[in-house]
C-alpha cells in the first residue's frame, strides 16, 4: 500500500497566468519521510492542499492510501481526509479556547477510524504523544491553546496530526517560528514519531538545513515542470 501516489497532476489557480502545478509523478512508501524544498511562492502549499483534497485538481490523479481523491465528493472526501491524513499547517490552526489535550483528541471526535486506532484510551494516547513530543507537564496539557508558546503549539499540532495513526502526515513549514536548535529537534522528533506510527511524512520547506532528518529529499522546482 502506498500512502501517496500522484500521477500527471495539473493545477491552475483562477485568473493565474500559468499553472502552479505540473507534476509528473510522486509517490511515498509507508513509513517513508520526504523533504520537498523550494523557494517561497513556488507552489508547495498548493500541492499539499491538493493532496489534502481542499483544492480540486482538474487533471491528474492523487491517490491517498490507494484511494483516488477525485472519485470522492464533498462530505465523503472530508471524512476520508480526517481518517487517513494528519496535517500540520504553517499556522497551526489549533482551536484557541480548547486545551492542548482536547486539540490533540479532535481527529478522534471526527473519525471513528482514528479513534479506534488511538487505542482503548485515546486520552492516554494523546498524553503519551504530548509527552514524547516534549510536553510532559500535565499543567500544559490542560492549558488553552492560545496560552501556549509557539513552540508548544507546534508540538500540539504535531500530536494532533499523529493521533490515530493516519497513513500520511502533511507538514507545511511548521518550523518557521523556531530557532535553529528547536527546529532540528522538532523535525527529528516528528520524523521518528511518523516512522514509529508507520505513517509516511511529506514535509515542505524552503529551509534546506532540515534536509538531513529525512529519508529522501526532492527539489520542488525539478519536480514541478511548470517552474521550468
Ligand atoms: N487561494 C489562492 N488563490 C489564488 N492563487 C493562489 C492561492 N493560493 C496560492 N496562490 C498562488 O499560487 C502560487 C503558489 O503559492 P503557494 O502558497 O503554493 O507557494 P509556497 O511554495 O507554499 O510558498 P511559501 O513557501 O511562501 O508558503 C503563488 O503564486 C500564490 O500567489
Amino acid at each position: 500500500m502506498h500512502p501517496l501516489r500522484i500521477d500527471r497532476l495539473v493545477h491552475r489557480w483562477p485568473r493565474a497566468e500559468r499553472c502552479t502545478l505540473e507534476i509528473g509523478a510522486l509517490s511515498l512508501a509507508s513509513g517513508e519521510s520526504l523533504f520537498l524544498y523550494g523557494p517561497s511562492g513556488c507552489g508547495k502549499s498548493t500541492l499539499l492542499s491538493a493532496i489534502a483534497g481542499v483544492v480540486d485538481v482538474p487533471k491528474g490523479v492523487i491517490r491517498v492510501a490507494e484511494q483516488d481523491l477525485g472519485a470522492l465528493r464533498g462530505g465523503a472526501r472530508d471524512r476520508f481526509r480526517v481518517d487517513h491524513i494528519g496535517i500540520i499547517f504553517q499556522v497551526f490552526n489549533l482551536v484557541p479556547w480548547q486545551s492542548a489535550l482536547e486539540n490533540v483528541l479532535l481527529p478522534c471526535t471526527f473519525s471513528q477510524r482514528r479513534r479506534v486506532r488511538a487505542g482503548d484510551n485515546p486520552a492516554g494516547t494523546a498524553r503519551r504523544l504530548l509527552d514524547e513530543l516534549g510536553l510532559s507537564d500535565p499543567a500544559l496539557a490542560s492549558k488553552p491553546a492560545n496560552e501556549l508558546s509557539v513552540g508548544q503549539q507546534q508540538r500540539v499540532a504535531a500530536a494532533r496530526a499523529l493521533i490515530g495513526k493516519p497513513d500520511l502526515i502533511l507538514a507545511d513549514e511548521p518550523t518557521s517560528a523556531l530557532d535553529e536548535a528547536a527546529k532540528a529537534a522538532f523535525v527529528d522528533l516528528l520524523a521518528r514519531e511518523c516512522a514509529e506510527a508507520g505513517a509516511a511524512l511529506l514535509f515542505v520547506s524552503h529551509d534546506r538545513s532540515l534536509e538531513r532528518h529525512f529519508d529522501r529529499s526532492v527539489d520542488f522546482l525539478e519536480l514541478n515542470r511548470s517552474a521550468a
